[in-house]
């Protein structure tokens, strides 16, 4: 299967671009369900659908949406969890039901429960119609990290060092990161009706040549995306320029 590939010249227009797929679906179905995604990729998209919502064009109100991931014992509250940077740069602002919104608990008292719990979410009120994702600079998607089965639903997982460091930048140190996360699988992404793979920057240069030019292997997570019949890369310059050949 071909990634459809979409060359932006700049993050800002990656952006726009990946919050006017957003709004074309929920336009389309105003009960859709939207895969969302954290890390610092998706946050002009979200910034983007907040101001189409604020411009008064889009309504959230029956939307429902699941996201990827979450850290393992931080609670809902923790300034760096998944489910706070959700609200703080996308619930909070648009008018969807809260009751809606789904994101694994990382303070669930029994983790293999929740996993299990989470996938059932997902057949229950999914698949998403449109996920949106990120890619790590290892090509993990979610956290699934390299030699994670493509078969793997919903688990837990421990980051890699590299990941941890990547991430690093939203705590006040290396050593307040979280060892764990729980994190919906490749299997579970793969559900998706249709997939938005977003990436900018250079440092996302060697993952997106490899996704477009490598193998598909369990080495390489977003290489199942391949498996998938309707992914849209949408990429900025500079994460695009090592995998024109
Ligand atoms: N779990 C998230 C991923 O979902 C995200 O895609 C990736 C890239 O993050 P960023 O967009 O900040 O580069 O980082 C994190 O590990």
């Amino acid at each position: 299967m071909t990634v459809k590939v979409i060359v932006k010249e700049d993050y800002q227009e990656m952006s726009c671009a990946a919050a006017h797929v957003v709004e074309k679906k929920i336009t389309e179905n105003p009960q859709a369900v939207l895969g969302l995604a954290t890390g610092s990729t998706p946050l002009a998209t979200y910034k983007e659908m907040v101001k189409g919502y604020k411009e008064g064009e889009f309504s959230y109100r029956n939307i429902q949406t699941l996201n990827l991931d979450e850290y393992v014992g931080l609670d809902k509250k923790h300034p760096q969890s998944y489910h706070r940077f959700m609200c703080e740069h996308l619930f909070d602002h648009i008018d969807i039901d809260l009751d809606n919104t789904h994101i694994p608990r990382g303070d669930a008292p029994d983790i293999e429960q929740e996993c299990q719990r989470y996938e059932g979410l997902i057949d229950q009120i999914g698949p998403p119609d449109l996920q949106i994702l990120g890619i790590g600079r290892n090509g993990h998607i979610g956290f699934n990290e390299p030699g994670t089965p493509f078969d793997s639903t919903t688990h837990v997982v421990t980051l890699t060092e590299s990941t941890r460091k990547a991430n690093a930048r939203f705590f006040s140190s290396l050593e307040a990161v979280p060892t764990h996360s729980i994190t919906m699988g490749i299997c579970s992404i793969l559900k998706s009706k249709q997939i938005l793979l977003l990436a900018s920057g250079e440092e996302k240069a060697p993952a997106i040549d490899r996704l477009l030019n490598g193998e598909v292997e369990e080495d390489f997570p977003a290489s199942a995306l391949k498996n998938h019949p309707d992914v849209t890369l949408i990429v900025d310059e500079k994460a695009y320029q090592k995998a024109v050949k």
